[in-house]
């Protein structure tokens, strides 16, 4: 049985004080049941540390370079965000997709984050185009083989589906759908990691649609962006996910 992810990508939102505030009301979310876990910015996430230490809410950043330590302007390395006691990181959001990064950068910065010792949450998801076309599922498939090309250790990734008509819209996909897509692209995993690998559902997650989603046998969490930057509304969830 894979154990529930509820994960919370603050995005580009809130200012350090704010953030360390919103760490703070977080100490007491129930982590007993699921793994909990915030990306805040990473100006923030020494200060989120330090406001979450002595608890088990994970720390996550929000990208990495695909690069190691060196002359790479603007970039953070995962070795640094491994000295910040960072435990996870996020890679090919459709946010940083749609800026350019490919399914070859993704893998690459998913792989870097590994020899960091991070553990990456690699996410996918089609427009609103492909999720009306034939070709959906193949798609999908792609991207996710495509995303993890290279990578050794994959019991180590978590992927997160997030269809981007989904994100930030208030518009979720069906669970019964996600929950079918997502045991498709887990069917096409390698069988050697098909029952590990955890895959997370993100797009419009809040409280009161949590339990339908990481109630389905292939969803085995959620990455909630809007909702996560507020603490009652977050630790709602993750409850909402512990009773499910
Ligand atoms: O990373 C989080 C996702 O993009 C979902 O964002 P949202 O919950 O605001 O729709």
């Amino acid at each position: 049985m894979r154990r529930l992810l509820i994960a919370g990508n603050w995005k580009m939102n809130t200012n350090v004080g704010e953030g360390e505030a919103l760490a703070e009301a977080l100490r007491d979310v129930d982590t007993n049941s699921v793994d909990v876990l915030v990306a805040p910015p990473f100006t923030h996430i020494d200060r989120v540390a330090r406001a979450l230490k002595g608890t088990e809410v994970f720390l996550g950043a929000q990208n990495v370079s695909e690069d190691t330590c060196g002359a790479h302007t603007g970039e953070i390395a995962a070795e640094m965000l491994a000295d910040l006691s960072v435990d996870y990181v996020i890679v090919g959001h459709s946010e940083c997709r749609g800026r350019g990064e490919v399914d070859a950068t993704v893998a690459k910065k998913a792989a870097r984050a590994l020899d960091a010792g991070l553990l990456p949450i690699i996410c996918f998801g089609e427009s609103e185009e492909v999720y009306g076309s034939k070709e959906r599922v193949d798609f999908l498939k792609k991207q996710v083989e495509a995303s993890l090309a290279g990578i050794k250790d994959l019991d180590k990734i978590t992927l997160a589906y997030e269809p981007i008509w989904a994100i930030g819209t208030g518009k979720t996909a069906d669970a019964a759908d996600a929950d079918a897509v997502i045991g498709q692209v887990r069917a096409a995993l390698d069988p050697a990691i098909q029952g590990k690998v955890r895959i997370l559902y993100g797009g419009s997650v809040k409280s009161s649609n949590v339990a339908g989603f990481v109630a389905k046998e292939n969803i085995d969490g959620v990455l909630v962006g809007g909702a996560s930057l507020k603490a009652d509304e977050f630790k709602a969830i993750a409850r909402e996910a512990s009773h499910a």
